[in-house]
Protein backbone atom coordinates (compact mmCIF):
# COMPACT_ATOMS: atom_id res chain seq x y z
CA UNK A 1 0.00 0.00 0.00
CA UNK A 2 1.03 3.52 -0.49
CA UNK A 3 2.62 5.52 2.37
CA UNK A 4 -0.13 8.25 1.71
CA UNK A 5 -2.89 5.61 1.51
CA UNK A 6 -1.89 4.55 4.96
CA UNK A 7 -1.37 7.88 6.32
CA UNK A 8 -5.21 8.22 5.19
CA UNK A 9 -6.26 5.65 6.76
CA UNK A 10 -5.15 6.75 10.05
CA UNK A 11 -5.91 10.04 9.60
CA UNK A 12 -9.50 8.53 9.21
CA UNK A 13 -8.87 6.47 12.27
CA UNK A 14 -9.19 3.22 10.09
CA UNK A 15 -6.56 0.32 9.31
CA UNK A 16 -6.21 -0.20 5.51
CA UNK A 17 -8.75 -1.81 3.98
CA UNK A 18 -7.88 -4.49 1.32
CA UNK A 19 -9.97 -6.35 -0.70
CA UNK A 20 -9.08 -9.69 -2.04
CA UNK A 21 -10.12 -11.01 -5.38
CA UNK A 22 -10.50 -14.13 -5.47
CA UNK A 23 -11.12 -17.28 -2.72
CA UNK A 24 -9.36 -19.92 -3.67
CA UNK A 25 -6.52 -21.19 -1.48
CA UNK A 26 -3.63 -18.20 -2.84
CA UNK A 27 -7.02 -15.21 -1.68
CA UNK A 28 -7.76 -17.10 1.70
CA UNK A 29 -3.80 -17.37 2.85
CA UNK A 30 -3.59 -13.27 1.53
CA UNK A 31 -6.72 -12.52 3.69
CA UNK A 32 -5.10 -14.64 6.80
CA UNK A 33 -1.96 -12.56 6.59
CA UNK A 34 -3.64 -9.45 6.15
CA UNK A 35 -5.19 -9.79 9.35
CA UNK A 36 -2.23 -11.15 10.94
CA UNK A 37 -1.25 -7.42 9.96
CA UNK A 38 -4.04 -5.70 11.08
CA UNK A 39 -6.04 -4.45 7.72
CA UNK A 40 -9.45 -4.56 7.51
CA UNK A 41 -10.29 -7.67 4.84
CA UNK A 42 -13.05 -7.97 2.10
CA UNK A 43 -12.74 -11.84 0.07
CA UNK A 44 -14.98 -11.34 -3.28
CA UNK A 45 -15.49 -14.88 -4.56
CA UNK A 46 -16.98 -15.20 -8.25
CA UNK A 47 -18.48 -18.75 -7.24
CA UNK A 48 -20.45 -20.06 -4.93
CA UNK A 49 -18.10 -21.37 -2.76
CA UNK A 50 -14.12 -21.11 -1.82
CA UNK A 51 -11.24 -23.23 -2.31
CA UNK A 52 -11.18 -23.07 -5.66
CA UNK A 53 -8.54 -26.30 -7.02
CA UNK A 54 -9.49 -27.83 -3.59
CA UNK A 55 -13.07 -28.81 -3.09
CA UNK A 56 -14.12 -31.26 -0.32
CA UNK A 57 -16.64 -33.74 -1.63
CA UNK A 58 -18.55 -37.19 -0.68
CA UNK A 59 -19.26 -40.35 -2.14
CA UNK A 60 -21.40 -43.13 -1.02
CA UNK A 61 -21.17 -41.54 2.10
CA UNK A 62 -17.60 -41.40 2.19
CA UNK A 63 -15.57 -37.40 2.74
CA UNK A 64 -13.05 -37.53 -0.68
CA UNK A 65 -11.45 -34.70 -2.11
CA UNK A 66 -13.06 -33.79 -5.66
CA UNK A 67 -9.53 -31.13 -6.34
CA UNK A 68 -6.09 -31.49 -4.86
CA UNK A 69 -5.94 -34.67 -2.07
CA UNK A 70 -2.35 -34.33 -0.79
CA UNK A 71 -0.04 -31.50 -0.62
CA UNK A 72 4.03 -31.34 -0.25
CA UNK A 73 4.91 -31.24 2.90
CA UNK A 74 8.59 -30.60 2.27
CA UNK A 75 7.82 -26.67 2.59
CA UNK A 76 6.32 -25.24 5.19
CA UNK A 77 4.00 -22.89 4.06
CA UNK A 78 1.19 -25.29 3.25
CA UNK A 79 0.92 -27.78 6.47
CA UNK A 80 1.96 -24.41 8.37
CA UNK A 81 -1.11 -22.84 7.45
CA UNK A 82 -3.03 -25.69 8.26
CA UNK A 83 -1.99 -25.99 11.79
CA UNK A 84 -2.69 -22.15 12.49
CA UNK A 85 -6.35 -22.92 11.78
CA UNK A 86 -6.66 -25.72 13.54
CA UNK A 87 -5.98 -28.58 11.41
CA UNK A 88 -3.16 -29.80 13.04
CA UNK A 89 -4.68 -32.89 14.67
CA UNK A 90 -6.02 -33.73 11.40
CA UNK A 91 -2.77 -34.11 9.25
CA UNK A 92 -2.40 -37.38 8.06
CA UNK A 93 0.21 -38.36 5.86
CA UNK A 94 -0.36 -41.11 2.99
CA UNK A 95 -0.33 -44.63 4.34
CA UNK A 96 1.59 -45.99 1.92
CA UNK A 97 4.55 -44.43 0.44
CA UNK A 98 5.34 -46.29 -2.92
CA UNK A 99 3.64 -45.86 -5.87
CA UNK A 100 3.88 -47.43 -9.23
CA UNK A 101 4.08 -47.28 -13.12
CA UNK A 102 2.08 -48.42 -16.24
CA UNK A 103 5.21 -49.50 -18.17
CA UNK A 104 4.63 -51.70 -21.25
CA UNK A 105 1.46 -53.29 -20.13
CA UNK A 106 2.81 -53.86 -16.53
CA UNK A 107 2.51 -52.06 -13.51
CA UNK A 108 6.19 -51.77 -11.76
CA UNK A 109 7.16 -50.07 -8.68
CA UNK A 110 8.12 -46.17 -9.32
CA UNK A 111 11.47 -46.53 -9.22
CA UNK A 112 13.53 -45.03 -5.80
CA UNK A 113 16.23 -42.41 -5.85
CA UNK A 114 15.19 -39.94 -8.57
CA UNK A 115 14.55 -36.33 -9.13
CA UNK A 116 11.54 -35.78 -11.14
CA UNK A 117 12.47 -39.05 -12.91
CA UNK A 118 15.95 -38.65 -13.29
CA UNK A 119 18.49 -41.34 -11.72
CA UNK A 120 21.54 -40.19 -9.95
CA UNK A 121 22.37 -43.97 -11.61
CA UNK A 122 21.11 -46.19 -14.01
CA UNK A 123 20.58 -49.05 -12.22
CA UNK A 124 17.63 -47.00 -10.14
CA UNK A 125 15.76 -47.56 -13.94
CA UNK A 126 16.53 -51.20 -14.79
CA UNK A 127 12.74 -52.26 -14.47
CA UNK A 128 11.74 -49.34 -16.48
CA UNK A 129 13.96 -48.95 -19.50
CA UNK A 130 14.60 -51.26 -22.20
CA UNK A 131 18.45 -52.39 -22.58
CA UNK A 132 18.98 -49.61 -25.02
CA UNK A 133 17.36 -47.29 -22.70
CA UNK A 134 19.73 -47.98 -20.12
CA UNK A 135 22.94 -47.94 -22.30
CA UNK A 136 22.16 -44.78 -23.04
CA UNK A 137 21.58 -43.34 -19.52
CA UNK A 138 24.98 -44.92 -18.79
CA UNK A 139 26.45 -43.37 -21.89
CA UNK A 140 25.79 -39.94 -20.00
CA UNK A 141 29.54 -39.88 -18.40
CA UNK A 142 31.09 -40.08 -21.65
CA UNK A 143 29.40 -36.71 -23.06
CA UNK A 144 30.82 -33.75 -23.46
CA UNK A 145 29.14 -31.05 -20.95
CA UNK A 146 26.36 -29.44 -21.98
CA UNK A 147 27.34 -25.76 -23.21
CA UNK A 148 25.96 -23.00 -21.11
CA UNK A 149 24.85 -21.57 -23.99
CA UNK A 150 22.38 -24.76 -25.00
CA UNK A 151 20.57 -23.75 -21.46
CA UNK A 152 20.35 -20.21 -21.71
CA UNK A 153 18.15 -18.24 -19.90
CA UNK A 154 16.07 -21.48 -19.81
CA UNK A 155 15.29 -24.67 -21.35
CA UNK A 156 12.56 -27.41 -21.98
CA UNK A 157 12.92 -30.03 -19.06
CA UNK A 158 12.19 -32.61 -22.05
CA UNK A 159 15.23 -30.97 -24.49
CA UNK A 160 17.51 -31.14 -22.14
CA UNK A 161 17.22 -34.48 -20.21
CA UNK A 162 16.76 -36.07 -23.27
CA UNK A 163 20.12 -34.80 -24.73
CA UNK A 164 21.72 -36.19 -21.30
CA UNK A 165 20.56 -39.55 -20.94
CA UNK A 166 17.97 -40.22 -24.04
CA UNK A 167 14.08 -39.60 -24.34
CA UNK A 168 13.54 -43.09 -22.70
CA UNK A 169 13.73 -41.22 -19.37
CA UNK A 170 11.89 -38.58 -19.86
CA UNK A 171 9.11 -40.53 -22.29
CA UNK A 172 9.21 -42.88 -19.46
CA UNK A 173 9.73 -41.10 -16.32
CA UNK A 174 9.63 -37.23 -16.31
CA UNK A 175 6.52 -37.01 -19.11
CA UNK A 176 4.30 -39.04 -16.08
CA UNK A 177 5.81 -37.58 -13.45
CA UNK A 178 5.33 -33.91 -14.75
CA UNK A 179 2.07 -34.99 -16.42
CA UNK A 180 0.73 -35.80 -12.83
CA UNK A 181 1.88 -32.37 -11.72
CA UNK A 182 1.29 -30.02 -14.19
CA UNK A 183 -0.99 -31.83 -16.96
CA UNK A 184 1.85 -30.43 -19.75
CA UNK A 185 4.06 -32.01 -22.04
CA UNK A 186 7.71 -32.37 -20.93
CA UNK A 187 9.15 -30.81 -24.29
CA UNK A 188 7.76 -27.46 -23.64
CA UNK A 189 7.67 -27.11 -19.65
CA UNK A 190 10.65 -24.59 -18.31
CA UNK A 191 13.32 -26.54 -16.55
CA UNK A 192 13.78 -23.74 -15.10
CA UNK A 193 10.38 -23.20 -13.12
CA UNK A 194 9.48 -27.25 -13.12
CA UNK A 195 12.50 -28.50 -11.71
CA UNK A 196 15.10 -25.96 -10.64
CA UNK A 197 17.26 -28.53 -9.12
CA UNK A 198 18.21 -29.94 -12.46
CA UNK A 199 18.38 -26.24 -13.50
CA UNK A 200 21.07 -25.52 -11.27
CA UNK A 201 22.95 -29.01 -12.43
CA UNK A 202 22.66 -27.82 -16.35
CA UNK A 203 23.93 -24.41 -15.69
CA UNK A 204 26.91 -25.98 -13.74
CA UNK A 205 27.81 -27.35 -17.23
CA UNK A 206 28.46 -31.30 -15.75
CA UNK A 207 26.80 -35.05 -15.70
CA UNK A 208 23.37 -35.00 -14.87
CA UNK A 209 23.43 -38.02 -13.34
CA UNK A 210 26.09 -36.90 -10.89
CA UNK A 211 24.13 -33.37 -10.24
CA UNK A 212 21.11 -35.54 -9.28
CA UNK A 213 23.78 -37.63 -6.86
CA UNK A 214 24.88 -34.16 -5.79
CA UNK A 215 21.07 -33.40 -5.06
CA UNK A 216 20.10 -36.44 -3.54
CA UNK A 217 23.66 -35.96 -1.08
CA UNK A 218 22.79 -32.73 -0.01
CA UNK A 219 19.04 -33.60 0.63
CA UNK A 220 20.40 -36.40 3.37
CA UNK A 221 22.71 -34.16 4.91
CA UNK A 222 20.10 -31.55 5.64
CA UNK A 223 18.26 -34.82 7.43
CA UNK A 224 15.19 -33.92 4.79
CA UNK A 225 13.01 -36.91 6.27
CA UNK A 226 9.74 -37.17 7.28
CA UNK A 227 6.72 -37.32 5.10
CA UNK A 228 7.20 -35.73 1.64
CA UNK A 229 3.52 -35.62 1.23
CA UNK A 230 0.40 -34.39 3.89
CA UNK A 231 -3.53 -34.93 3.82
CA UNK A 232 -6.18 -33.73 5.97
CA UNK A 233 -8.47 -36.40 7.66
CA UNK A 234 -11.69 -35.05 5.67
CA UNK A 235 -9.76 -34.21 2.93
CA UNK A 236 -7.47 -30.90 1.66
CA UNK A 237 -10.83 -29.41 0.67
CA UNK A 238 -11.46 -28.60 4.46
CA UNK A 239 -8.16 -26.26 4.26
CA UNK A 240 -9.89 -23.09 2.43
CA UNK A 241 -12.64 -24.06 4.78
CA UNK A 242 -10.72 -23.40 7.85
CA UNK A 243 -8.79 -20.62 6.58
CA UNK A 244 -12.35 -19.16 5.37
CA UNK A 245 -13.52 -19.56 9.04
CA UNK A 246 -10.24 -18.35 10.37
CA UNK A 247 -10.65 -15.15 8.10
CA UNK A 248 -14.13 -14.35 9.18
CA UNK A 249 -13.68 -14.72 13.06
CA UNK A 250 -11.32 -12.56 12.62
CA UNK A 251 -13.64 -9.93 11.11
CA UNK A 252 -13.12 -10.01 7.50
CA UNK A 253 -16.04 -10.33 4.92
CA UNK A 254 -16.24 -13.53 2.61
CA UNK A 255 -18.65 -12.62 -0.24
CA UNK A 256 -19.28 -15.25 -3.00
CA UNK A 257 -21.23 -15.07 -5.76
CA UNK A 258 -19.41 -11.72 -5.92
CA UNK A 259 -18.05 -11.77 -9.69
CA UNK A 260 -15.48 -8.67 -9.65
CA UNK A 261 -16.46 -6.84 -13.07
CA UNK A 262 -13.39 -4.02 -12.68
CA UNK A 263 -10.26 -2.75 -10.29
CA UNK A 264 -9.65 0.81 -11.65
CA UNK A 265 -7.01 3.20 -9.27
CA UNK A 266 -8.61 6.06 -7.95
CA UNK A 267 -7.06 9.56 -6.86
CA UNK A 268 -6.49 7.75 -3.45
CA UNK A 269 -6.44 4.09 -3.56
CA UNK A 270 -8.85 1.83 -5.42
CA UNK A 271 -12.34 0.88 -6.65
CA UNK A 272 -13.12 -2.33 -6.93
CA UNK A 273 -16.54 -3.41 -8.59
CA UNK A 274 -18.62 -6.33 -8.37
CA UNK A 275 -22.70 -6.21 -10.04
CA UNK A 276 -24.54 -4.35 -7.63
CA UNK A 277 -21.82 -3.11 -5.09
CA UNK A 278 -18.58 -0.77 -5.03
CA UNK A 279 -15.66 -1.17 -2.90
CA UNK A 280 -12.88 1.53 -2.02
CA UNK A 281 -9.85 0.24 -1.17
CA UNK A 282 -6.53 1.26 -0.04
CA UNK A 283 -5.15 -2.04 -1.64
CA UNK A 284 -6.02 -4.51 -4.18
CA UNK A 285 -4.82 -8.81 -3.96
CA UNK A 286 -5.64 -10.22 -6.91
CA UNK A 287 -5.23 -13.78 -6.24
CA UNK A 288 -7.10 -15.18 -9.97
CA UNK A 289 -6.14 -16.96 -12.80
CA UNK A 290 -4.36 -15.64 -15.19
CA UNK A 291 -6.92 -14.52 -17.95
CA UNK A 292 -9.11 -13.00 -15.27
CA UNK A 293 -6.36 -11.05 -13.47
CA UNK A 294 -5.77 -9.69 -17.39
CA UNK A 295 -9.10 -8.73 -17.35
CA UNK A 296 -9.43 -6.74 -14.70
CA UNK A 297 -5.82 -5.43 -15.17
CA UNK A 298 -6.38 -4.66 -18.69
CA UNK A 299 -7.50 -1.04 -18.12
CA UNK A 300 -4.76 0.11 -15.06
CA UNK A 301 -1.87 -1.92 -16.52
CA UNK A 302 -2.05 -3.09 -20.08
CA UNK A 303 1.21 -4.04 -20.15
CA UNK A 304 0.60 -6.79 -17.42
CA UNK A 305 -2.95 -7.86 -18.66
CA UNK A 306 -1.11 -8.75 -22.25
CA UNK A 307 1.58 -10.86 -20.54
CA UNK A 308 -1.14 -12.09 -18.36
CA UNK A 309 -3.30 -13.47 -20.94
CA UNK A 310 0.02 -15.40 -22.78
CA UNK A 311 -0.65 -17.54 -19.75
CA UNK A 312 -1.95 -21.02 -21.10
CA UNK A 313 -3.94 -23.49 -19.05
CA UNK A 314 -4.32 -27.01 -19.52
CA UNK A 315 -7.46 -29.05 -18.64
CA UNK A 316 -8.03 -31.85 -16.76
CA UNK A 317 -10.83 -34.33 -15.35
CA UNK A 318 -11.01 -36.52 -12.40
CA UNK A 319 -13.16 -39.45 -12.14
CA UNK A 320 -14.23 -40.55 -8.44
CA UNK A 321 -15.07 -44.42 -8.52
CA UNK A 322 -16.12 -46.03 -5.45
CA UNK A 323 -16.78 -49.74 -5.08
CA UNK A 324 -17.04 -52.84 -2.92
CA UNK A 325 -14.71 -53.71 -1.30
CA UNK A 326 -15.47 -57.75 -2.08
CA UNK A 327 -15.18 -56.96 -5.74
CA UNK A 328 -11.40 -54.81 -5.94
CA UNK A 329 -8.25 -56.94 -5.38
CA UNK A 330 -5.72 -53.51 -6.08
CA UNK A 331 -2.15 -53.80 -5.55
CA UNK A 332 0.00 -52.46 -3.14
CA UNK A 333 0.67 -48.95 -3.05
CA UNK A 334 -0.89 -45.45 -3.59
CA UNK A 335 -2.06 -46.00 -7.38
CA UNK A 336 0.37 -45.29 -10.16
CA UNK A 337 1.47 -43.17 -12.97
CA UNK A 338 0.74 -43.74 -16.79
CA UNK A 339 3.40 -42.63 -19.40
CA UNK A 340 1.93 -41.24 -22.82
CA UNK A 341 3.62 -43.06 -25.22
CA UNK A 342 1.95 -45.87 -24.34
CA UNK A 343 -1.24 -44.45 -25.93
CA UNK A 344 -3.42 -45.10 -22.96
CA UNK A 345 -6.40 -42.31 -22.27
CA UNK A 346 -5.46 -42.22 -17.97
CA UNK A 347 -2.37 -40.20 -16.89
CA UNK A 348 -2.66 -41.47 -13.38
CA UNK A 349 -5.05 -43.25 -11.16
CA UNK A 350 -5.09 -42.87 -7.39
CA UNK A 351 -5.88 -46.21 -4.81
CA UNK A 352 -7.49 -43.22 -2.71
CA UNK A 353 -8.78 -45.55 0.50
CA UNK A 354 -5.38 -47.03 0.11
CA UNK A 355 -3.11 -43.75 0.41
CA UNK A 356 -5.62 -42.49 3.33
CA UNK A 357 -6.11 -44.34 6.22
CA UNK A 358 -9.38 -41.82 7.12
CA UNK A 359 -11.02 -43.16 3.87
CA UNK A 360 -10.75 -46.24 4.58
CA UNK A 361 -12.01 -45.68 8.30
CA UNK A 362 -14.80 -43.86 6.69
CA UNK A 363 -16.22 -46.45 5.11
CA UNK A 364 -14.00 -49.79 4.88
CA UNK A 365 -16.27 -52.23 2.97
CA UNK A 366 -15.63 -49.41 0.09
CA UNK A 367 -12.72 -49.09 -2.03
CA UNK A 368 -12.38 -45.30 -3.46
CA UNK A 369 -10.48 -44.56 -6.30
CA UNK A 370 -9.76 -42.03 -8.88
CA UNK A 371 -8.43 -41.57 -12.19
CA UNK A 372 -7.31 -38.25 -14.18
CA UNK A 373 -7.73 -37.63 -17.79
CA UNK A 374 -6.44 -34.76 -19.71
CA UNK A 375 -2.90 -32.99 -20.83
CA UNK A 376 -1.90 -30.01 -22.35
CA UNK A 377 -3.06 -29.90 -25.85
CA UNK A 378 -4.42 -33.56 -25.59
CA UNK A 379 -7.67 -32.16 -24.65
CA UNK A 380 -10.43 -33.91 -27.25
CA UNK A 381 -10.70 -36.56 -24.49
CA UNK A 382 -12.35 -34.17 -22.36
CA UNK A 383 -15.34 -33.58 -24.88
CA UNK A 384 -16.72 -36.96 -24.20
CA UNK A 385 -19.30 -37.27 -21.61
CA UNK A 386 -18.96 -38.00 -17.99
CA UNK A 387 -20.30 -41.98 -18.70
CA UNK A 388 -17.96 -42.18 -21.06
CA UNK A 389 -15.02 -40.79 -19.05
CA UNK A 390 -15.79 -43.46 -16.70
CA UNK A 391 -16.11 -46.00 -19.15
CA UNK A 392 -12.70 -45.46 -20.45
CA UNK A 393 -11.37 -45.13 -16.93
CA UNK A 394 -12.28 -48.27 -16.34
CA UNK A 395 -11.22 -49.89 -19.40
CA UNK A 396 -7.63 -48.79 -18.15
CA UNK A 397 -8.28 -49.92 -14.82
CA UNK A 398 -8.94 -53.42 -16.58
CA UNK A 399 -6.32 -53.45 -18.97
CA UNK A 400 -3.84 -52.06 -15.97
CA UNK A 401 -5.04 -54.01 -12.46
CA UNK A 402 -7.34 -56.02 -14.02
CA UNK A 403 -10.49 -54.83 -11.98
CA UNK A 404 -13.82 -55.57 -13.87
CA UNK A 405 -16.46 -55.38 -10.97
CA UNK A 406 -18.56 -52.67 -11.57
CA UNK A 407 -18.52 -49.10 -9.42
CA UNK A 408 -21.54 -48.90 -7.10
CA UNK A 409 -20.88 -44.86 -7.72
CA UNK A 410 -19.35 -42.58 -10.21
CA UNK A 411 -18.68 -39.05 -9.96
CA UNK A 412 -17.09 -37.10 -12.40
CA UNK A 413 -15.59 -33.15 -11.85
CA UNK A 414 -14.11 -31.32 -14.66
CA UNK A 415 -11.67 -28.56 -14.01
CA UNK A 416 -11.34 -26.64 -17.22
CA UNK A 417 -8.56 -24.70 -17.61
CA UNK A 418 -7.32 -25.81 -14.15
CA UNK A 419 -3.68 -26.09 -13.98
CA UNK A 420 -1.56 -23.31 -15.27
CA UNK A 421 1.70 -24.17 -17.98
CA UNK A 422 4.85 -23.19 -17.12
CA UNK A 423 6.54 -23.25 -20.40
CA UNK A 424 10.32 -22.07 -20.76
CA UNK A 425 10.54 -18.39 -20.73
CA UNK A 426 7.74 -18.26 -17.76
CA UNK A 427 10.20 -17.02 -15.19
CA UNK A 428 10.98 -14.12 -17.17
CA UNK A 429 7.13 -13.61 -17.75
CA UNK A 430 6.25 -13.72 -14.30
CA UNK A 431 9.51 -11.14 -13.32
CA UNK A 432 8.05 -8.93 -16.66
CA UNK A 433 4.24 -9.24 -14.34
CA UNK A 434 5.34 -8.51 -11.15
CA UNK A 435 7.51 -5.70 -12.68
CA UNK A 436 4.28 -3.85 -14.13
CA UNK A 437 2.27 -4.80 -11.02
CA UNK A 438 5.23 -2.97 -8.83
CA UNK A 439 4.36 0.12 -10.91
CA UNK A 440 0.73 0.79 -9.17
CA UNK A 441 1.42 1.52 -5.68
CA UNK A 442 -1.55 -0.70 -3.56
CA UNK A 443 -1.75 -3.71 -6.60
CA UNK A 444 -0.28 -7.32 -5.87
CA UNK A 445 -1.14 -10.50 -7.93
CA UNK A 446 -0.51 -13.86 -6.33
CA UNK A 447 -1.92 -17.67 -7.24
CA UNK A 448 -0.83 -21.15 -9.07
CA UNK A 449 -0.23 -18.72 -12.18
CA UNK A 450 3.02 -17.21 -10.89
CA UNK A 451 5.27 -19.37 -8.89
CA UNK A 452 4.68 -22.95 -8.50
CA UNK A 453 1.45 -24.96 -8.78
CA UNK A 454 1.32 -26.62 -5.56
CA UNK A 455 -0.64 -25.57 -2.74
CA UNK A 456 2.47 -24.38 -0.43
CA UNK A 457 3.39 -22.49 -3.77
CA UNK A 458 0.27 -21.17 -3.83
CA UNK A 459 0.39 -19.62 -0.10
CA UNK A 460 3.86 -18.40 -0.48
CA UNK A 461 3.07 -16.63 -3.22
CA UNK A 462 0.35 -15.02 -1.24
CA UNK A 463 2.31 -14.06 1.66
CA UNK A 464 4.98 -12.59 -0.71
CA UNK A 465 1.77 -10.38 -1.88
CA UNK A 466 1.19 -9.03 1.21
CA UNK A 467 4.62 -8.11 2.29
CA UNK A 468 4.84 -6.43 -0.85
CA UNK A 469 2.14 -4.37 -0.17
CA UNK A 470 3.53 -3.17 2.78
CA UNK A 471 6.69 -2.73 1.01
CA UNK A 472 8.55 -6.04 1.91
CA UNK A 473 10.01 -7.25 -1.55
CA UNK A 474 11.95 -10.19 0.49
CA UNK A 475 9.36 -12.86 -0.35
CA UNK A 476 9.17 -11.94 -4.04
CA UNK A 477 12.49 -11.68 -4.65
CA UNK A 478 13.13 -15.14 -3.00
CA UNK A 479 9.83 -16.88 -4.75
CA UNK A 480 12.13 -15.39 -8.00
CA UNK A 481 14.95 -17.02 -7.43
CA UNK A 482 14.02 -20.21 -5.60
CA UNK A 483 10.84 -21.27 -7.53
CA UNK A 484 9.04 -23.20 -4.89
CA UNK A 485 10.08 -27.11 -5.45
CA UNK A 486 13.58 -25.93 -5.41
CA UNK A 487 13.47 -26.43 -1.44
CA UNK A 488 11.86 -29.24 -2.18
CA UNK A 489 14.79 -32.61 -2.10
CA UNK A 490 12.37 -33.71 -4.95
CA UNK A 491 10.95 -36.37 -6.46
CA UNK A 492 11.54 -40.30 -5.65
CA UNK A 493 13.16 -39.48 -2.04
C1 LIG B 1 0.26 -30.26 -8.42
C2 LIG B 1 1.07 -31.50 -8.14
C3 LIG B 1 2.33 -31.58 -7.57
C4 LIG B 1 3.18 -30.41 -7.11
C5 LIG B 1 3.10 -30.16 -5.65
C6 LIG B 1 3.90 -28.94 -5.26
O1 LIG B 1 4.87 -28.58 -5.93
O2 LIG B 1 3.56 -28.31 -4.25
C7 LIG B 1 2.70 -32.96 -7.54
C8 LIG B 1 3.94 -33.45 -7.06
C9 LIG B 1 4.37 -34.78 -7.13
N1 LIG B 1 3.60 -35.87 -7.47
C10 LIG B 1 4.41 -36.98 -7.39
C11 LIG B 1 4.00 -38.32 -7.65
C12 LIG B 1 2.73 -38.71 -8.07
N2 LIG B 1 1.70 -37.87 -8.47
C13 LIG B 1 0.59 -38.61 -8.84
C14 LIG B 1 -0.63 -38.12 -9.30
C15 LIG B 1 -0.96 -36.76 -9.48
N3 LIG B 1 -0.25 -35.67 -9.02
C16 LIG B 1 -0.93 -34.50 -9.37
C17 LIG B 1 -0.53 -33.20 -9.10
C18 LIG B 1 0.67 -32.84 -8.47
N4 LIG B 1 1.68 -33.70 -8.09
C19 LIG B 1 -2.12 -34.88 -10.09
C20 LIG B 1 -3.13 -33.90 -10.63
C21 LIG B 1 -2.14 -36.28 -10.16
C22 LIG B 1 -3.18 -37.11 -10.89
C23 LIG B 1 -4.09 -37.89 -10.13
C24 LIG B 1 -4.73 -37.41 -8.86
O3 LIG B 1 -4.90 -36.19 -8.65
O4 LIG B 1 -5.14 -38.27 -8.09
C25 LIG B 1 0.91 -40.00 -8.66
C26 LIG B 1 0.00 -41.19 -9.00
C27 LIG B 1 -1.04 -41.48 -8.03
C28 LIG B 1 -0.65 -41.70 -6.58
O5 LIG B 1 0.18 -42.57 -6.31
O6 LIG B 1 -1.21 -41.00 -5.73
C29 LIG B 1 2.24 -40.05 -8.19
C30 LIG B 1 3.07 -41.28 -7.86
C31 LIG B 1 5.72 -36.58 -6.98
C32 LIG B 1 6.91 -37.49 -6.83
C33 LIG B 1 6.91 -38.23 -5.55
C34 LIG B 1 8.07 -39.21 -5.49
O7 LIG B 1 8.65 -39.50 -6.53
O8 LIG B 1 8.35 -39.64 -4.39
C35 LIG B 1 5.70 -35.21 -6.81
C36 LIG B 1 6.83 -34.29 -6.35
Amino acid sequence: MRASDARTSQKQGRSPRTVVVGGGIAGLAAAHRLLAGGAQVTVLEASGRVGGKLHAGEIEGVRVDLGAESMLARRPEAVALAREVGLDAALQPPAVASAALWNRGHLTPMPKGHVMGVPGDAAVLAEVLSAEGLRRVEAERELPPTEAGEIGEDIAVGEYVASRVGREVVDRLVEPLLGGVYAGDAYRLSLRMAVPQLFDVARSGGSLLAGVRAVQERAARNQRTGPVFMGIEGGIGRLPLAVADAVRAKGAEIALHARVDAVRRTPDGWSVRTEGRELLADAVVLAVPAAQAARLLAPDAPAAAAELRAVEYASMALMTLAFRRRDVDLPEGSGFLVPPVDGHTIKASTFASQKWAWIAEENPELVVLRTSVGRYGEEEVLRRGDDELVDVSRADLRAAVGLTAAPVATRVTRWDDGLPQYPVGHHARVARIRAHVAELPGLAVCGAAYDGVGIPACVASAHAAVDQLAGDRTGIDLLSANPVQSLHGGGGE
